[in-house]
């Protein structure tokens, strides 16, 4: 049966905008604040943007590529073509080039595991210089890269639709999925990814019910992905994260499907701690493990997710109020071996985690 879903209740994630006096500014969900409201923040300071990161208004790997290319061009737009102006014509191109590069630096490093933040970085780093040494003046260069913002948000979703198409291929008719963290449209600037295969699969009548884990510690499984699938009209069951084991062994879960922060050439897959686990019970229970990420989460520097930064966040999250003499180790992700990972879900194919090297590299030649 098909089932109909109301997509049009999902507010887009992140958009770069400009305000009536023609600023360009950020408007994001603050994901801190949901389930409980549904708050945009708007700002047109770089700094303000690399805050919401490290806090976790914006998150989610696709989402954080777009923040970072945003907060470059806040930045451009702002302060760098303002103090740029100030020094003068001479030399004006590559002051400015010099004065992004701390900027991009401190963007780039505000979290370290999900690649697309640095990837989003790089990209308007690399634009801003190819502009400059084209002549373009830092006023130029600004305007280039809101544009290309925008063109990342439109791409997004693009890939996330077709990450969508592809994965819903594997999901069966009837289909209980079991997901952790939220890999959905909060994620990215619409659609999502692991959500997206959900999406699509929903809109063919394949799927009778999401399971979302409440991935402690920051529980964005019980605040963002149970919100945007109940929004969204997909029948959504919250379960802590120690109740997998017990959904699998009674038979409740046809396939799980996760997004990624980072996928190393061999296939290894760092995502939100706990991943792992559910990665090891699935197998243990005879159920497919699938992974939908862009091809912009692929790391193919990296030969295996040992090399993966795992970032390490504040104790508070896991214990608000410490407890002397108790010590708390609270890393972020968690890697998944390649061995667990049936599939993995792009927007270039679909693919076995051994073959994603070579396969990528063929359709990027
Ligand atoms: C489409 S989002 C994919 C991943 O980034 C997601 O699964 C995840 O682990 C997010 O972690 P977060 O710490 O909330 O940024």
């Amino acid at each position: 049966m098909e089932r109909t879903l109301h997509l049009e209740n999902l507010p887009r994630t992140i958009e770069l905008e400009r305000d009536g006096d023609g600023r360009a500014r950020l408007a994001y969900i603050d994901q801190r604040r949901l389930p409980d409201e549904l708050v945009f923040e708007r700002t047109g300071d770089w700094r303000a943007v690399v805050d919401a990161v490290k806090a976790l208004a914006v998150r989610g790997a696709p989402a954080l590529g777009i923040a970072g290319a945003a907060a470059v061009a806040l930045w451009a737009g702002n302060a760098g073509t303002a103090r740029a102006v100030a020094r003068g014509c001479a030399g004006a191109g590559e002051f400015f080039l010099e004065e992004l590069e701390p900027v991009a630096a401190e963007t780039a490093d505000a979290r370290p595991t999900a690649v697309n933040l640095a990837w989003g970085v790089r990209r308007a780093v690399a634009l801003a210089r190819d502009l400059v040494a084209s002549g373009a003046a830092p006023g130029e260069a600004a305007d280039a890269l809101y544009d290309e913002v925008k063109r990342m948000e439109t791409e997004d979703e693009a890939v996330n639709r077709a990450i969508g198409d592809r994965g819903a291929e594997l999901i069966a008719p009837g289909s209980r999925i079991l997901t952790h963290c939220n890999a959905g449209s909060l994620g990215t600037a619409f659609f999502g990814t692991a959500l997206g295969i959900v999406y699509a699969a929903a809109a063919q009548g394949k799927v009778e019910r999401v399971f979302a884990d409440e991935t402690r510690p920051v529980g964005q499984g019980a605040r963002l992905t149970a919100w945007e699938l109940s929004r969204a009209g997909v029948p959504c069951t919250l379960i802590c994260d120690d109740m997998a084991a017990s959904l699998m062994a009674a038979g409740g879960v046809d396939a799980v499907l996760v997004g990624a922060d980072r996928i190393a050439a061999n296939g290894d897959v760092a995502n939100k701690i706990g991943t792992y686990g559910v990665a090891v019970l699935a197998r243990h229970h005879g159920i497919p493990f699938y992974v939908a990420a862009p091809t912009s989460t692929i790391d193919l520097s990296l030969t295996c997710g040992e090399q993966i930064p795992i970032e390490e966040r504040d104790p508070r999250e896991v214990l608000p109020r410490p407890i002397a003499g108790v010590d708390v180790w609270n890393p972020a992700f968690d890697v998944t071996p390649a061995a667990l990972v049936d599939r993995i879900v792009t927007e270039k194919g679909t693919f076995a985690p051994g073959e994603l090297e070579q396969a990528l590299s063929s359709v990027r030649a």
